[in-house]
């Protein structure tokens, strides 16, 4: 008889997200995403960092103060990351997993690429501009997106 305690698809695409965040560099918000094609394919994976040749030894993490002293210029977001780390040539139909709810910037690529839903976790910036403008697209854009609804199951990695 087969195992029992498997995790379903939304808990292995987002236990991947997770994982992914745990490489971001940001002290405030850990951010990972995981694209995966309409039959269930991962077909690439991001977390938010500073672009290439931007170190994130020198580039800023700080939240406030001169804007150019801010991150917020640089950082490259989780899921445009894991829009530009993709190889391949056709994302359509794709679904991304994402830690925190899409940006607007993020959600223009998001809609460009043909991804037709999103799973995301937290929406902590809910009350943003960003994020209502983000929803505003993606209802126009007949995009679908819904919360994660986590199954009840921890997995501890040592590493
Ligand atoms: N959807 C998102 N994906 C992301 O990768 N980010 C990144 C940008 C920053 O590095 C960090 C947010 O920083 P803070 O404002 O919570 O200190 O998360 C932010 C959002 C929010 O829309
Ligand atoms: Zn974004």
């Amino acid at each position: 008889m087969k195992r029992k305690d498997y995790i379903n698809w939304d808990a292995y695409f987002m236990g991947i997200a997770l994982l992914s965040a745990e490489r971001s560099k940001d002290p405030s918000t850990s951010v990972g995403a995981c694209i995966v094609s309409m039959d269930n394919k991962i077909l690439s994976v991001g977390y938010n960092g500073m672009p290439i040749g931007c170190s994130d030894d020198e580039f800023p993490w700080n939240r406030e103060g001169n804007p150019l002293d801010t991150k917020y210029f640089y950082v490259c977001h989780a899921e445009l990351n894991a829009i530009l780390n993709y190889s391949g040539t056709d994302m359509k139909g794709a679904k991304i997993y994402t830690t925190l709810f899409p940006c607007n910037e993020c959600t223009k690529a998001i809609i460009q690429k043909g991804i037709k839903e999103i799973i995301y976790m937290s929406d902590k910036y809910a009350e943003t501009d960003s994020i209502k403008a983000s929803k505003r697209m993606l209802d126009a854009a007949g995009i679908s997106y819904r919360q994660y609804v986590p199954v009840g199951k921890d997995i501890t990695l040592s590493l």
